[in-house]
């Protein structure tokens, strides 16, 4: 039994794939997080301002990507009664929370920010653990997590309406935005923390309640947070976290409830598209974060070593393991040496290994399957023609104590037809492809299903609007790699999703508008 536990435990499959009860003996080493306060590492399920086991008693594990070792368990609750149940609590608390001020919910919210800056390093440290990025990345994820509940806290009071001039003698028309009601949320792995509060933020702001179910590998810092909102001082049941390994039986019962009146999901496009099937019997309103595969161009006029900066922090932020990522990076033929020659030197400089060890630039990868995705582009690439500038290679040795490291790799003259082009890799690996023209780059940049976001380097203003409007994408980095804020408006077009998370328009996606006419007050 013993070696059986430790095989699951490294399976290159799943990182967390076994279901066991908690009687059991875990063989596999267990993580030492050190936490200045141990009470944020939860192993129950939050539901009602209460830590729940699951109704089997069953629970699942949950190791570190770096070593394997077992952080903890958590409840495995993938049963359609247990989700139902949640659900109900959610929407009992519904009824009250919706006539909450927007004043206090403001103050709510900006406790709850304050009390995540407070446990900074504990936050940070949780989230290194389970999702394998250095602590100095987790720490950078953590600040841009809290900061919306810091956004939201604001805009709760500036949820206007309108007043709309009427086509009717004696009428009077006005607008107030409601509460949706009960909201089913769904976050993905690569951002244990900021997927959460970039959708719960604006959901409880404009009044609505929440079922939240994390990712099971990385509940742990959602948790985390259920442990300081309820120090905040939110109700019992407007908060409420589902753990299970088992996500599509989870997310059947949310998308087919009656009650949950809107899905907010973020992943990859796949799961995405049977989510929307799955909630088209209730048509129920959603807000999805899906998958891209950004172009990043760099023209000849481009400052070249702001160039580089760009890509290195666009492409190999958190091991490339971002929606926003550079997927595909065209260089135009005037700069294309000059620039894959001091991408390859920037990129030698990258310290690969476990996140919480000092020094440490770049984790390993989430699990087995995204490290077996990153080494199937590389070697298609390669046998379709493409040259292996740097790495290439699994990254093994005592250094390395799991399964889950690749080295940085960068490949150069990628062909138009190498799958690395096609979909997001989701890596440390950076597609290089020489082009010609700007039309040609727009056309090859358009050339995809999704369109999250684009990126471009350029000193030519005209060529900046240009190629800013012509790029078929929600979001444009424009001579920067990094975008991400929680002012603005983040979200994609096309096969990337619908709906905008963050900024003045976030918390629409949460909200419906209510026409008020009145009539019988005077003649015009
Ligand atoms: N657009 C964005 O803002 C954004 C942000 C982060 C990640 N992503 C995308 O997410 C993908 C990577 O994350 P992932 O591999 O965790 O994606 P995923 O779609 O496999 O999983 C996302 C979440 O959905 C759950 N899930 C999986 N199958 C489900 C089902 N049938 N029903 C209900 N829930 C289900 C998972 O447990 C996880 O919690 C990439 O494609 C990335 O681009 C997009
Ligand atoms: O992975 C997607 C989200 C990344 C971000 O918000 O910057």
């Amino acid at each position: 039994m013993a070696s059986l536990l430790t095989r699951l435990a490294q399976s290159s499959t799943s990182r967390s794939s076994s279901i066991l009860s908690l009687s059991r003996t875990m063989s596999t080493q267990r993580a030492t997080l050190n936490l200045k306060n141990p009470s944020l590492l939860k192993s129950k399920a939050f539901v009602n301002n209460e830590w729940v086991s699951s109704k089997s008693g069953k629970v699942f594990q949950v190791t570190n990507p770096a070593n394997n070792e077992v952080i903890g368990e958590v409840p495995e609750m993938g049963n359609e009664e247990e989700v139902e149940e949640v659900i109900a609590v959610a929407k009992k608390a519904f009824e009250t929370w919706r006539h909450s001020t927007p004043k206090s919910r403001q103050d709510l919210l900006a406790k709850f920010h304050k009390l995540m800056l407070d446990n900074t390093d504990d936050l940070a440290t949780i989230i290194t653990a389970e999702n394998g990025k250095p602590l100095p990345d987790a720490r950078g994820e953590h600040l841009y997590s809290s900061s919306f509940l810091e956004w939201f806290s604001a805009e709760a009071m500036r949820n206007y309406g309108d007043t709309i001039p009427s086509t009717i003698p004696g009428l009077r028309n006005v607008t107030i935005k409601q509460p949706v009601g009960v909201v089913g949320v769904i976050t993905p792995w690569n951002f244990p923390s900021a997927m959460i509060t970039r959708k719960i933020a604006p959901a409880l702001a404009a009044g609505c309640t929440c079922v939240i179910k994390v990712p099971e590998e990385t509940p742990f810092s959602g948790l985390a947070l259920m442990e300081l909102a309820q120090q905040a001082g939110f109700p019992p049941g407007v908060l409420n976290v589902i753990t299970s390994q088992d996500s599509p039986k989870v997310g059947q019962v949310i998308c087919a409830s009656k009650t949950i009146k809107k899905v907010s999901f973020t992943g990859s496009t796949g799961v995405g598209k049977i989510l929307a099937k799955q909630c088209a019997g209730t048509l129920k309103k959603l807000s999805f974060e899906l998958g891209g595969n950004a172009p990043f161009i760099v023209f000849d006029d481009a400052d070249i070593d702001a160039a580089v900066t760009g890509a290195i922090a666009c492409k190999f932020r958190s091991s490339g393991q971002t929606c926003v990522c550079a997927n595909r990076i065209y260089v135009q033929d005037g700069v294309y040496d000059e620039f894959s020659k001091k991408l390859v030197e920037a990129v030698k400089k990258f310290k690969v290994g476990n996140g919480a060890d000092e020094g440490v630039t770049h984790g390993p990868l989430i699990h087995g399957r995204a490290l077996a995705k990153v080494e199937d582009h590389v070697k298609d690439a390669v046998d379709k023609g493409a040259n292996l500038l740097l790495g290439g290679s699994r990254l093994t040795g005592p250094e390395y104590p799991s399964e889950n490291y690749y080295e940085p790799t960068i490949i150069g003259d990628v062909p138009e037809d190498a799958a690395c082009l096609q979909e997001e890799t989701f890596g440390p690996m950076a597609a290089v492809v020489r082009f010609k023209s700007e039309e040609e780059v727009l056309r090859l940049a358009n050339d995809t299903d999704v369109g999250l976001a684009g990126y471009f380097f350029s000193r030519d203003v005209g060529r900046v609007w240009r190629v800013a409007e012509a790029l078929e994408v929600g979001m444009v980095g424009c001579n920067t790699g990094l975008i991400s804020q929680a002012s603005i408006p983040f979200g994609g077009v096309k096969e990337s999703g619908y709906g905008r998370e963050g900024s003045k328009y976030g918390m629409a996606d949460y909200e419906v508008i209510k026409v008020i006419c009145m009539g019988g007050l005077g003649t015009n």
